[in-house]
């Protein structure tokens, strides 16, 4: 898919306030830091639609960005920046379960997972807290560039395995460098699917 148009629209913490279209759209979730503003700003090929930076906890808000003016990107903030103790598991930040919950456009959300890392209990949790609320999700696993093949493989490997306890269909995943570009023409290419099954 070309992306011909890339325009910010709206920062709220209100699902309620959020555009009221009925445009297809895909939520960029996962932990605080993984990634998920750089990678709009990759498959958009935009360097500063969406807000980076080095530091955990940039993105606050629900951010709606219109794309090729027929589908929304939603850049989220982070869970897990504040240590969610074990015994607050399952407490993400109210708005974004309230987003899940309630934005019916939401069509398909795309969990971020640093490759880098073994599998982390939040991510886990999170997308058995999706599961458990019916939302649709695939798996991105970010910056794959930090990694020789072998242990990119190793930790991917790792949390498929961890999902098989949980799911008997496993989501499809990505992966992707938001450096190098790599990943873009697949996640691109699995949206415009789901665009035109959605405008069917
Ligand atoms: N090497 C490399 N660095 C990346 C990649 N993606 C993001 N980063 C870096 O990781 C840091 C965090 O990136 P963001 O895109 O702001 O992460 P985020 O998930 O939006 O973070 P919050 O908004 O705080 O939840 C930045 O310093 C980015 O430059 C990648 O694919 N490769
Ligand atoms: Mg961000």
């Amino acid at each position: 898919m070309k992306i011909t148009s890339a325009e910010f629209v709206i920062s709220n913490s209100e699902v309620a306030k959020c555009p009221d279209s009925r445009l297809p759209e895909y939520a960029f979730i996962g932990r605080s830091n993984v990634g998920k503003s750089s990678l709009i700003n990759m498959l958009t090929e935009r360097k500063n639609l969406a807000k980076t930076s080095g530091r955990p906890g940039k993105t606050q808000l629900i951010n709606h960005f219109l794309i090729n003016k027929s589908w929304h990107l939603v850049d989220l903030p982070g869970y897990g920046y504040a240590q969610v103790s074990k015994s607050a598991k399952k407490t993400f930040q109210k708005f974004i379960t309230a987003y899940f919950e309630k934005r019916e456009q939401m069509i398909c959300a795309f969990v971020l997972i640093d490759s880098r890392h073994k599998p982390q209990p939040i991510d886990l949790e999170f997308m058995e807290w999706l599961g458990e609320h019916q939302v649709p999700f695939c798996i991105i696993y970010t910056k794959a560039d930090k990694l020789k093949p072998k242990a990119l493989e190793r930790n991917i490997n790792d949390y498929q395995a961890e999902m098989l306890q949980t799911w008997t269909e496993m989501p499809q995943y990505f992966i992707t460098s938001s450096s190098s570009g790599m990943g873009r023409d697949e996640v691109l290419d699995y949206i415009d699917r789901i665009n035109s099954q959605f405008a069917q």
